[in-house]
């Protein structure tokens, strides 16, 4: 059996026009165009890519879009009296500060200046807290993309077990909630887990956020399993690749998601759902 490909690109695109045509109905109706700020410090490269395909996402749906690039010497008070001020600038809507910050930065208690009702990254207490005790507010860009992208793909998760490979604040804690809101059965693996393998090999679903080229063995996977793979691994030849050593898993899984093409797009498109929310919800 050959998996079917889930294509992340293609329903990223169809939000993103869903996305366009409210935007254009608030302008229609005499309301205000969403507005994304986005601050960059430093210069990772990976981060400048991401930048700039949410720049671009931005403009497809006609948000307002407020860039932010500051040096990699950028101090704490310098960045606190920006989201101070795009806190209190109504014309935004979202603030998302790229992760991760230069080390001399510590990102959680500057996610934590963010008001609860601009993150839309879904990365505040607030947030995660919400999400936590089913009362879900802004949701963190990947889990909730990921959920959309099962949904499209009618991929019911209800009674499901699902493995998740990677226990960070960004992802894989936060897929977890949305797993167990959704009536999924997951369990979270991380670096003190015992027997990897065992844990993939029990799952319907399978995913991979760990950031390890191919730590996922096709072999491991149970025969039909559904796999989405957020890892996106720049090897040294330039080409991408996913926590999943895709190659053999295509054989084995029912349904994949490829990186790139997969999960990466549906994060943008969720950033901007959030940021048309916020924009609903302060009107
Ligand atoms: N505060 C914050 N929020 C984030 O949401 C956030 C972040 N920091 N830091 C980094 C990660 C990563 N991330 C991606 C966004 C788009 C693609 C994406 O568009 N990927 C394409 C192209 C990838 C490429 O060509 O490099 C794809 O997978 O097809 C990937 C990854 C958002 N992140």
């Amino acid at each position: 059996m050959t998996a079917q490909l889930i294509d992340g690109k293609k329903v990223s695109e169809k939000c993103l026009n869903t996305i366009r045509e409210r935007v254009a109905q608030r302008v229609a109706q005499g309301l205000r165009v969403p507005g994304l700020a986005v601050i960059l410090v430093g210069d990772n490269p990976a981060s400048a890519v991401y930048v700039r395909n949410k720049n671009m996402a931005c403009e497809k749906v006609g948000f307002q879009s407020f860039s932010y690039h500051l040096p990699n010497e950028t101090t704490e008070d310098e960045l606190l009296s920006l989201i101070k001020k795009l806190n209190e600038n109504a014309a935004v809507d979202g603030i998302l500060v790229q992760l991760p910050l230069p080390p001399h930065l510590d990102s959680q208690k500057i996610l934590e200046k963010i008001n609860p009702d601009k993150d839309v990254d879904g990365f505040h207490p607030y947030n995660m807290g919400r999400l936590s005790q089913r009362m879900p507010l802004m949701r963190p860009c990947t889990p909730k993309g990921i959920m959309t992208l099962l949904k499209e793909y009618n991929i019911d998760v209800k009674g499901k077990k699902v493995t998740i490979v990677g226990a960070s604040n960004i992802v894989g804690r936060p897929m977890a909630l949305e797993m167990l809101l959704a009536g999924a059965t997951p369990t979270v693996c991380h670096r003190f887990t015992y027997d990897l393998d065992k844990e993939v090999a029990a799952a319907d679903i399978v995913v991979a956020a760990v950031g390890k080229p191919k730590l996922i063995k096709g072999e491991w996977l149970k025969e039909g399993a559904i796999v989405v793979d957020v890892g996106i691994n720049r090897l040294e030849n330039g080409t991408l690749c996913g926590d999943v050593d895709f190659d053999v898993a295509v054989e084995r899984a029912a349904m994949i998601t490829p990186v790139p093409g997969g999960v990466g797009p549906m994060t943008i498109a969720s950033l901007l759902e959030n940021t048309l929310e916020a924009a609903e919800l302060r009107d």
